[in-house]
């Protein structure tokens, strides 16, 4: 096997990244080495690799960047008896302690000590890369790799669409970003009717309509509230999943939902947001979820039947393919730009 392998570092705490020429890996105690089959870019990738405020004070370079993944278990660390050569894996990217009161309330997903690899250690944008056993995900033989490693943020849609009721419900969803078309690909596959979407990009729109959604609005040029309204006759929707982070999209959904219905918010606000609570959800008995990461490993089980079951319509959501990681920093800008859905790396180009 090769020692040397290209991948995708951050080199230095500034714009940007490199592809270097890095070790090949050893898996230590609790570990797996995979060979990357598939990796896929993920919004915190972006991040990191603009090196916004939050990249800053969180990200220690140089590091290897990535953390959505699917791969083949090629070397097994000592003291692993749950993972053995041949296994296809994708991970949960979440380390957590399993010692915290969260933790001990099998509540994994909010352990107040997570560690995420490709944030907080080396990740996956490589021909090669270490994986916690503990974090390993067994895949069926037959599963793409383009699907398997879109499971990590299937996860993050199928908790926000799957928090409530959903089937034969009407639905708004704001944001086709990434995470949204894969919360369409969700909802239409769990039966949501009608599922509307608020997308200021006419590119993410056309993807979300390619996906399944039944109406799109333009909420820089129409009101999405007036649209739902004239959509549901006057009622409002049954649910609202907000996946935008966008303030003005938290407060159009909320007043587009009919009393009583259900709101879950996975979209990160990037300040504080005002808003007239006492109107808009609690005269209105809204029921309100906040979303974040997958629940251990339940989120896990439903992604990969859902995706066996051949109901999600994933094809659409990816819209970028690369093999090797020549040119990454294309893949970046183009995300960075709003002009893709999913993109993902086949790192060997064989
Ligand atoms: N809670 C959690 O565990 C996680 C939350 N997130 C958050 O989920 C959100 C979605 O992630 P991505 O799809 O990767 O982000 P993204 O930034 O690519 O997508 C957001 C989309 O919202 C659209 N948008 C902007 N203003 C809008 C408005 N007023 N109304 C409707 N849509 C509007 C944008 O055009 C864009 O297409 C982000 O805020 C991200 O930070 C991501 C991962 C995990
Ligand atoms: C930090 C991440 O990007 C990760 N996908 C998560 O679900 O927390
Ligand atoms: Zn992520
Ligand atoms: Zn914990």
């Amino acid at each position: 096997m090769a020692e040397k392998m290209p991948a995708i570092v951050k080199t230095k705490p500034a714009y940007g990244a490199e592809l270097v020429e890095v070790d090949v890996p050893k898996p230590g105690p609790g570990e797996v080495l995979i060979k990357v089959l598939a990796t896929s870019i993920c919004g915190t990738d972006l991040h990191i690799y603009e090196w916004n405020e939050w990249a800053q004070s969180r990200i220690k370079p140089p590091q290897i960047m990535g953390h959505e993944v699917a791969g083949e278990v090629i070397e097994v660390g000592p003291g692993v008896d749950t993972l053995e050569v041949g296994d296809y894996i994708s991970a949960e990217t979440h380390i957590v302690c399993g010692k915290c009161y969260a933790c001990r309330h099998n509540r994994y997903h909010v352990c107040q000590n997570t560690k995420i690899f490709g944030v907080d250690m080396d990740g996956v944008f490589a021909e090669y890369a270490i994986v916690p056993a503990q974090n390993a995900w067994k895949n069926p033989k037959g599963m793409k790799p383009e699907y398997a490693t879109l499971q990590e943020p299937l996860g993050n849609a199928v908790d926000t669409v799957l928090a409530g009721p959903i089937a034969g419900r009407s639905t708004l969803i704001t944001g086709a970003g990434p995470l949204g078309l894969l919360g369409i690909a969700v909802a239409k596959a769990s039966g949501a009717y009608p599922v509307i979407v608020s997308e200021p990009s006419e590119f993410r729109r056309e993807l979300a309509k390619k996906v399944g959604a039944d109406y799109v609005v333009n909420p820089f040029e129409e009101d999405p509230v007036k649209f739902v309204m004239d959509v549901t006759d006057g009622a409002g929707v049954e649910v609202f999943l907000e996946f935008s982070g966008a303030p003005k999209a938290l407060e159009q959904g909320l007043k587009a939902t009919t009393p009583g219905g259900r709101v879950s918010l996975l979209g990160l606000f990037p300040r504080d947001v005002t808003l007239d609570f006492n109107n808009l959800i609690i005269f209105k008995a809204l029921e309100v979820h906040g979303i974040t990461g997958r629940h251990l490993w339940e989120t896990w089980y439903t992604v990969s039947s859902l995706i066996q079951s051949g109901k999600l319509n994933l094809d659409p959501v990816i819209t970028h393919k690369y093999k090797g990681f020549d040119d990454f920093e294309e893949a970046f800008e183009l995300m960075r730009a709003g002009k893709t859905g999913k993109v993902v790396f086949f790192p060997h180009k064989g």
